[in-house]
C-alpha cells in the first residue's frame, strides 16, 4: 500500500531530505501535497517532479503566479493555507516547517486522527502538552523525526516504559564547542553556521551552537516520552554517531547509532513500523566506534541548556516564552543585529519577565508567544 504524504516545509533542509526518501521509494510513498515558504525554485522543482494535488506557499501572490504555471494544481497560501494542506486526507503529515507556525496545522491534523511525523521541535516546545493530550484524545500517532528522539523511540520500542530509568541525549557541542565563553564574544554568523557534523537549516545550526537546540530537545523528550526532567541527561559526544540512549532499571543501556544523516530517521518515521533498505546511506565503520568521545555536559559553558531545563521545570507557558524569545533572538543574530551571547541574554530576560500560567489553552499560548516576540523587540529599543 502506497502511503500518501503531506509535507509541511518541503523546501527546507528536512523537507528536501524527505523528498529524497519519497523519491528513493516510489512504491512506498507518494507526495500528494506540500508547503513551502518563499523558495519558489525548489517549489517548482517539486511540483514538476511529484505532480502534487495541492501546494501551499507563504505569499498569496506566489500562489497566483504558480497557478498560472501549473493550472492542474490547487494552490493555497499563508497560515490558513498551511492548516488546509495539513488536514488534507493523507496517511502521514510530516511537520518540517520552522518555528511555532507549525503548531496550529499540527493540532488540526491531530483532530482528524492523522499520523504526524514531527521534525518541528518548536511546535512541541511551545505547546507539547496540548499536542500530546489531543493526540491521545483523537487517537493520532506522533512519530519523532528529530534524530535524538528517533533514537530514543527506537531504543524504547518493545520495552516497558516503566522499566526505563533515564533518557540520555547526546550533544555534539556545536560550532563553538572548542571556544571558551570569552572567545564567544565576537564570533560571526558565518562561524556559527559551520556545524561540525550536520548540514542543517540556519536556525537549528545556531541553536546547536548556543546549545538551545539540546535544551529544546530535552523539553521535546519530556513531552514525547513523558519522562521527568530529573531523569533526562545530556552528554557531550563530539562525533554524533550515538544519536541518544535509554538506560533501564537493570542498568542496561540501549543506544541507536549511525552516521550523521537525517534521511535515516526521516525514513524510519515514514516507514514505521517497518525499516526500508537504504543503499545510498554511508554505513557505520565499526572501527570508528572505538574512537567515540564523551564528556560531562558543562552547564556553565552552555548556559542556554540550563535555561531550557529551568523553563521545562517551570512548565506552563514558560517553554513557549523560551521558544519565542529564542526564535526572535536567533533571527536578530542571523540578521547581524545582535551579538551571539545576546541570544541567551534575551532568553533569560524574557523568562525573568514572565509570570508562568499553568495548564495554558491554545489561545493563551498563542498570546504568550506573540507577547514574548514583542517584548524581545522592545528589549533592543
Ligand atoms: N535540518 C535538520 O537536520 C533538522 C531539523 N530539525 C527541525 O526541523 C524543523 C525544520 O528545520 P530545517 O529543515 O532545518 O529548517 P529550514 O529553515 O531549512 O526549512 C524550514 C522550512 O519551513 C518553511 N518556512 C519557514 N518559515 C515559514 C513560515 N513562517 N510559514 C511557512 N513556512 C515556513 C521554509 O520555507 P522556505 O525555505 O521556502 O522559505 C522551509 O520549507 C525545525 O523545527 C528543526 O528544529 C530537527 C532535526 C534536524
Ligand atoms: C540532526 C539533528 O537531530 C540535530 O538536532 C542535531 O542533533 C544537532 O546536533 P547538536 O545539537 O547535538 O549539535
Ligand atoms: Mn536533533
Amino acid at each position: 500500500m502506497v502511503k500518501k504524504i503531506i509535507l509541511l516545509g518541503a523546501t527546507g533542509s528536512i523537507g528536501v531530505q524527505t523528498a529524497d526518501i519519497i523519491r528513493e521509494h516510489p512504491y512506498e510513498f507518494s507526495l500528494i501535497g506540500f508547503s513551502a515558504g518563499k523558495n519558489m525554485n525548489i517549489t517548482r522543482k517539486l511540483i514538476a517532479e511529484f505532480e502534487p494535488e495541492i501546494v501551499c506557499v507563504q505569499q498569496s501572490e506566489d500562489a497566483k503566479m504558480l497557478k498560472a504555471e501549473y493550472p492542474a494544481v490547487s494552490f493555497v497560501a499563508g497560515a490558513d493555507g498551511l492548516i488546509e494542506i495539513a488536514v488534507r486526507d493523507a496517511d502521514i503529515m510530516v511537520n518540517a516547517v520552522l518555528g511555532s507556525v507549525g503548531l496550529e496545522p499540527t493540532l488540526e491534523a491531530i483532530k482528524l486522527g492523522r499520523t504526524i511525523a514531527i521534525a518541528n521541535k518548536e511546535t512541541l516546545v511551545t505547546a507539547g502538552h496540548l499536542v500530546m493530550d489531543s493526540a491521545r484524545q483523537y487517537g493520532a500517532v506522533i512519530l519523532p523525526v528529530d534524530s535524538e528522539h528517533s533514537a530514543l523511540f527506537q531504543a524504547l520500542n518493545g520495552e516497558k516504559k516503566e522499566q526505563a530509568s533515564r533518557l540520555i541525549l547526546t550533544a555534539s557541542g556545536g560550532s563553538f564547542r572548542d571556544l571558551t565563553r570569552d572567545q564567544l564574544k565576537n564570533v560571526t554568523v558565518q562561524d556559527a553556521l559551520n556545524h561540525p557534523n550536520w548540514s542543517m537549516g540556519s536556525k537549528i545550526t545556531i541553536d546547536s551552537a548556543t546549545m538551545v537546540n539540546k535544551g529544546l530537545e530535552v523539553i521535546e523528550a519530556h513531552i514525547l516520552f513523558d519522562f521527568a526532567y530529573a531523569d533526562i541527561d545530556v552528554v557531550l559526544h563530539r562525533e554524533s554517531i550515538i544519536h541518544s540512549m535509554v538506560e533501564f532499571h537493570d542498568t542496561s543501556v540501549m543506544a541507536q547509532l549511525g552516521t550523521p544523516d537525517m534521511r535515516v530517521p526521516i525514513q524510519y518515521a515514514l516507514s514505521y513500523p517497518d525499516r526500508l533498505p537504504r543503499q545510498q546511506a554511508k554505513r557505520l565503520n565499526l572501527a570508528e566506534i572505538g574512537k567515540l568521545n564523551f564528556q560531562e555536559m558543562d552547564y556553565k559553558r552552555f548556559r542556554a541548556l540550563q535555561l531550557a531545563f529551568d523553563a521545562g521545570i517551570a512548565g506552563g507557558t514558560m517553554t513557549a516564552v523560551l521558544n519565542a524569545a529564542n526564535e526572535q533572538a536567533v533571527a536578530l543574530f542571523l540578521n547581524e543585529e545582535i551579538k551571539f551571547l545576546q541570544i541567551e541574554e534575551i532568553i533569560e530576560r524574557a523568562m525573568d519577565q514572565h509570570e508562568v500560567l499553568a495548564n495554558p489553552d491554545l489561545e493563551t499560548i498563542l498570546h504568550v508567544d506573540a507577547e514574548t516576540r514583542k517584548s524581545v523587540k522592545n528589549m533592543l529599543k
